[in-house]
């Protein structure tokens, strides 16, 4: 299998005030292309912290990470937001639409950032809408006429509308009612399937599900990990070896 991040003796440390918090310690990761990988663990275990350091959000304190052949641990900060920029698209809970902008607009100022062709950009967002089930009636709202489900689809196009190598998201359906949850994951199974490779934090059992692979977080370490295969439908096997792996690792 093709690695898209390793991840080599990661470790990420806070101070406050005079204690240092060791969050990560001494980690050692592959992430594959073309998986869905889930990290759980406890509140707390640095679940969120280890999603930043591997998306150049945040940098290691020690330790190295790679995207494919690319070291960007040693990025400054303008070389990691060209690096997130040219290859990682993030949705994350709290969505950051821009208020003052409709939903295609929304969509185009990500897009316009790479490729300076408005039209074809145009023609990929009202697409990739509608393959989330957003018809041409949503292109004119603004984000506070949305559902927290619609504004989260319309994040999901934004992320990746510059067709990003991977995507990160953190409890992307944790602020959402179960039905939009559902259409959420729904849209992030299908791009799965399409080849993208996501890696995606969460608390969420349903969620976590439609991984292929948890990893699973404590007090900075990953102690485990569960693989699932490819998630299908109604497949009671799959949530049964979930639950057993999640009650194993005292979830
Ligand atoms: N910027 C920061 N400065 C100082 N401490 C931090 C910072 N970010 C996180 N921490 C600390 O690092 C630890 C891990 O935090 P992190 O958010 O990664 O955990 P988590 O597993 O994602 O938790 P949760 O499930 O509750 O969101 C916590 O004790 C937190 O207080």
């Amino acid at each position: 299998m093709e690695s898209i991040l390793e991840v080599k003796n990661l470790c990420k440390s806070y101070s406050n005030g005079s204690v240092l918090q060791h969050v990560l310690k001494n980690m050692n990761i592959q992430i594959y292309k073309g998986d869905f990988t889930v990290i759980m663990g406890s509140s707390g275990s640095g679940k969120s912290t280890l999603l930043y350091a591997l998306s150049g959000m945040d940098k290691p304190t020690v330790g190295s990470i790679y995207f494919k052949d690319e070291e960007i641990s040693g990025y400054n900060n303008d070389r990691l937001a060209i690096f997130r920029r040219k290859h990682c698209g993030f949705v994350f809970q709290q969505m950051y639409l821009n208020d003052t902008m409709n939903v295609l607009d929304n969509i185009l100022m990500g897009g316009l950032l790479v490729s300076k062709d408005r039209k074809q950009i145009t023609s990929k967002a009202k697409e990739l809408l509608q393959s989330v089930g957003l018809d041409e009636t949503s292109y004119d709202k603004f984000p506070s006429q949305l559902s927290g489900g619609e504004a989260q689809r319309v994040a999901i196009v934004r992320a990746i509308i510059n067709s990003p190598e991977i995507v990160f998201a953190d409890e992307p359906t944790g602020a959402l009612n179960s039905t939009n949850a559902v259409n959420v994951l729904e849209v992030l199974t299908k791009i799965n399937r399409e080849g993208q490779s996501i890696v995606m934090v969460t608390h969420d059992i349903k969620t976590a599900r439609r991984a292929n692979r948890i990893l699973y977080l404590k007090d900075g370490v990953i102690i485990d990990e569960c693989n699932l295969g490819q998630y299908e439908k109604g497949d009671e096997e799959r949530h049964k070896k979930l639950r057993r792996f999640l009650e194993e690792m005292g979830w």
